[in-house]
């Protein structure tokens, strides 16, 4: 009998298997094959005199990146968060005030970790996407007297490059360290430690430095050094305790070091030869390349018709792009279906732009318009789905005007050179659909819930095709939908909005519903009604009572049309949402309705 009794995992029996991304996330970023090689070199003792070497070079790489003479500059183990406790808890003891400038995520987590050692917390907020002015920042640091001030000057969750001039001065104006968080920014756009004031500067390997996750460059001033090494508590980590690593990284002036933990070596390895990436490329060069390519991008993203969150351009990222998140879709889809369709990561927002942005990272060696155009071309026909056509609904009462409406904007379309083709449900020519057509007709009678799913048939039995149209790059535009479904069957008595809508879960989802909104009186003026069934005043009121509850669903992208203009001016209106809506579908997936 065997000894053990957890047999040995199958899993560990395959191959390790690891797929080749494009990783344009907000990171870690690709790592180029130089630096990847640089970590498989030999692993040799922690505290071997060329591992001291390496780290003393990483401390040289580190200064000229931060742009700083400190001495107590060293990468700590572990990712930007190890950097962000090592900084808070080396330099705040229990009950001493902390500011943080919270316009993200990453200034609630540092609040968060100042408080788990007994500080206390003051913040100052901002909407996602915005920032502080100097003004509102010493306003608050003369209300709270704080020890440390954190800043982030990359806000990766919302896209923002915080301003940083003249905020270390105002800090040391009221006796206050000043922290700066650039994971995200650090390389990819102008930081000046010492010029700036800047007390304590951290950043991560994975971002701009494209090194592996795993080791977070950190300088402290003399400033800080001064109020860290005059503590009347330890710091409460030992792993982070900064008179142990300014040992290990030789940065107390000691002759000897001491064991205190063992270093990655192999991360030191990559971040070393990142740094040297860095060097051979000059910092400046690095700053205006993000920059460019930034521009690049987002002006590739504006012709697309998507916007960026970020409205002040100074204030944008050149490192993280943040996109409104396109009404009408779940971001998840979309980075679902990109990761699916192009092996490429895209990220949707962190912390408080959750649901309302996607992230797109250019860091380090991915930031080039190369990646921004191959983004682009992924795009095209080759990959059809990604340049498919939009599905452009057209709902309102009867005598609205959708067919006309319908027509032209066909004809707009196909004049622009734009591949179009018109639908209208129901579609009186299929066997379901001659079926409706006698019941409309009241040549016929159906029970109502029969004639619900028969006209919700009619559209199934279409759906095949208009994939294939879609996804061949045909616009639809149609004449009714599943919205006009459960209007009508809802109006009648004994129907809820809730079952109307079941049968018609699942069909594609409209990337544009218009809704051309008019008043019964407006709509008798156009002419008596027909003969055929649904059509009298009292029933088209309360059909025009359910259209309203269903437009009040975010998750569908509903413009309403002001439809008692001039024929011509409805056009208008209708033409510049399509054109809009066409424009984002074609780099969007097609959604699932009601899902
Ligand atoms: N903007 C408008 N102003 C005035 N009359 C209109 C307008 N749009 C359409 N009409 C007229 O109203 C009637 C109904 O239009 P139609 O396009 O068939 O509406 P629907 O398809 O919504 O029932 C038609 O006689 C049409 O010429
Ligand atoms: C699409 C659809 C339409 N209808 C109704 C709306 C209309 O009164 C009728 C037929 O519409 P339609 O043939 O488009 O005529 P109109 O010119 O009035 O738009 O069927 C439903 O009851 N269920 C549905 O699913």
């Amino acid at each position: 009998m065997s000894s053990v009794s957890v047999p040995p995992p199958k899993c560990l029996q395959k191959p390790l298997s690891v797929p080749h991304r494009h990783m344009f996330g907000p990171g870690p970023s690709n790592v180029p094959p130089r630096i990847l090689e640089a970590g498989a070199n030999p692993v040799i003792g922690h505290m071997h005199p060329e591992i001291f070497e390496i780290m003393s070079d990483i401390k040289s790489g580190v200064q000229y990146m931060f742009q700083t003479q400190n001495s107590m500059t060293l990468a700590v183990s572990g990712t930007g968060h190890t950097a962000m406790e090592c900084a808070i808890f080396n330099t705040v003891e229990p009950g001493e005030n902390v500011l943080t400038a919270v316009n993200g995520i990453w200034g609630e987590r540092a609040a968060e970790m100042a408080e788990r050692i007994g500080a206390r917390i003051n913040t100052i907020v901002a909407p996602p996407g915005g920032f502080f002015t100097n003004v509102e920042i010493e306003q608050a640091l003369s209300k709270y007297r704080p020890v440390l001030f954190f800043l982030a000057h990359g806000e990766s969750s919302t896209g923002v490059l915080h301003p940083l001039d003249g905020i270390g001065q105002l800090c040391h104006k009221y006796n206050c360290l000043f922290l700066v968080d650039s994971v995200a920014s650090m390389g990819g756009a102008p930081l000046y430690m010492d010029q700036q004031g800047i007390d304590i500067l951290y950043t991560g390997s994975q971002k701009v430095l494209n090194a592996p996750p795993g080791t977070a460059p950190i300088s402290f001033s003399e400033r800080a050094c001064q109020k860290i090494f005059n503590r009347r508590t330890k710091p409460v980590s030992f792993f982070l305790d900064l008179s142990w690593l300014a040992n290990y990284w030789g940065c107390d002036g000691k002759p000897s070091r001491i064991y205190h933990h063992t270093g990655p070596v192999s991360a030191f390895y990559s971040l070393r030869e990142s740094l040297a990436v860095l060097v051979e490329e000059g910092l400046e060069k690095s700053w205006e390349r993000h920059q460019q390519v930034a521009e690049y991008f987002h002006a590739g993203l504006e012709s697309m018709g998507l916007k960026l969150f970020v409205k002040e351009k100074k204030a944008r990222l050149p490192t993280v792009t943040t996109i409104v998140a396109p009404h009408g879709y779940d971001w998840k889809e979309i980075t679902t279906y990109i990761m699916k369709t192009h092996n490429l990561e895209i990220s949707g927002g962190l912390g408080p732009s959750v649901g309302m942005v996607l992230r797109v990272g250019l860091m380090g060696c991915n930031s080039s318009k190369a990646n921004v155009d191959m983004d682009r071309a992924n795009r095209q026909p080759g990959v059809m789905a990604c340049k498919r056509g939009a599905l452009i609904v057209l709902e309102g009462v009867d005598k609205a005007g959708k067919t006309t409406q319908c027509n032209k904007l066909v004809q707009a379309l196909q004049q622009s050179g734009r591949p179009v083709e018109m639908m209208r449900f129901p579609d009186r020519t299929t066997t379901i659909g001659k079926l409706i057509s006698a019941y409309l007709e009241k040549k016929s009678d159906l029970e109502d819930h029969t004639v619900h799913l028969l006209f919700s048939a009619n559209r199934w039995e279409l759906v095949p095709l208009m994939k294939k149209k879609l996804e061949q790059g045909t616009t639809l535009v149609v004449d009714r939908y599943a919205f006009s479904g459960v209007a009508f069957t809802s109006a009648k008595p004994g129907f809820c909005l809730d079952w109307c809508k079941q049968p018609d879960v699942g069909l594609p989802k409209p990337d544009l519903v218009m809704f051309l909104q008019l008043s019964p009186a407006e709509a008798a003026l156009r002419g008596q009604f027909g003969e055929e069934r649904y059509e009298t005043s009292v029933f088209q009121r309360t059909v025009q009572q359910k259209f309203e509850q269903l437009m009040k669903d975010p998750s569908v992208n509903w413009q309403v049309i002001d439809a008692a203009q001039g024929v011509d001016e409805v056009h208008k209106d209708i033409t510049n949402y399509s054109l809009n809506a066409i424009n984002i579908a074609q780099n969007l997936p097609l959604g699932e309705l009601w899902k």
